[in-house]
């Protein structure tokens, strides 16, 4: 898989080159490239943004930039094959199931915006040319695109076969298919009693059928507590 981040702050993504994300860099699993939108830009203040059409505060990015930086990074020929992320509060929600989908690409380029955001005409383009995720992590205002683009990142190369040394940790997370989307069970480790409190018994117990289902109980408890908006009519039936 091949990733490449557009932003005028590409320091933002020396960190991947930490933790898994490094060794699966390491192992070819992942290549990883960080450009300068600023290199696309030709006058002596590297300018990229510039007024609003029709007024408003703020600024808005330069779409000459943006297509001159496709053209050298992506190409000049549309490739449905090519999926280009645009992290927005505008956007899709991003959840895991996105996460999944995009786990199975050979290529992803991430457009980083910042100031009020890139002009339109850029997504438009790019959509005539490529496959186009405009997703949002959250409702919440962040200063660029690029954090958004670590977190999807590590929510999508995390779930390439043979990043995870163990793929079974991954059917049990939150929002899995084997935890029909349900919120994940609370964890525990040694000791058994640490400061007053204890470990469930029931996971002391060896009994994996009681094991097996106090965990899907509280995983229904969790997600009917704290997000009822996941226990769809169809998943309390069953639950
Ligand atoms: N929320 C937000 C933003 O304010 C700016 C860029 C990306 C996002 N997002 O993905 O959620």
């Amino acid at each position: 898989m091949r990733l490449d981040y557009l932003s005028i702050f590409p320091g933002y993504f020396d960190v991947l080159g930490i933790s898994l994300l490094g060794k699966a860099a390491v192992n070819g699993l992942v290549d990883v490239y960080a450009h300068d939108l600023r290199d696309w830009t030709h006058d002596r203040h590297r300018t990229v943004d510039d007024t609003p059409c029709g007024g408003g505060a703020g600024m808005v990015m330069k779409p000459d930039p943006w297509g001159e930086a496709f053209d050298e990074i992506i190409g000049t020929e549309p490739d449905p094959s090519v999926h280009v992320v645009f992290p927005s509060p505008s956007g899709e929600p991003f959840t895991q199931s996105v996460a999944h989908d995009l786990s199975s690409v050979e290529r992803i380029v991430f457009c980083c915006g910042r100031y009020e955001g890139i002009d339109h005409r850029v997504i438009d383009y790019a959509r005539s040319m490529w496959t186009v995720h405009e997703v949002s992590l959250g409702d919440y205002v962040l200063n660029g695109g690029e954090v958004a683009a670590l977190a999807i990142t590590e929510a999508v190369v995390r779930l390439v076969p043979g990043f995870m040394g163990n793929p079974q940790s991954l059917a049990e997370e939150s929002f899995s298919a084997g935890q029909d989307g349900l919120l994940e069970y609370p964890l525990f480790t040694r000791p058994v009693s640490w400061r007053g409190l204890d470990v469930p018994e029931v996971l002391m117990s060896g009994h994996h059928g009681r094991i097996a289902k106090w965990r899907r109980d509280e995983s229904i408890r969790l997600t009917r507590e704290r997000r009822p908006d996941l226990t769809d009519s169809d998943v309390s039936a069953r639950h």
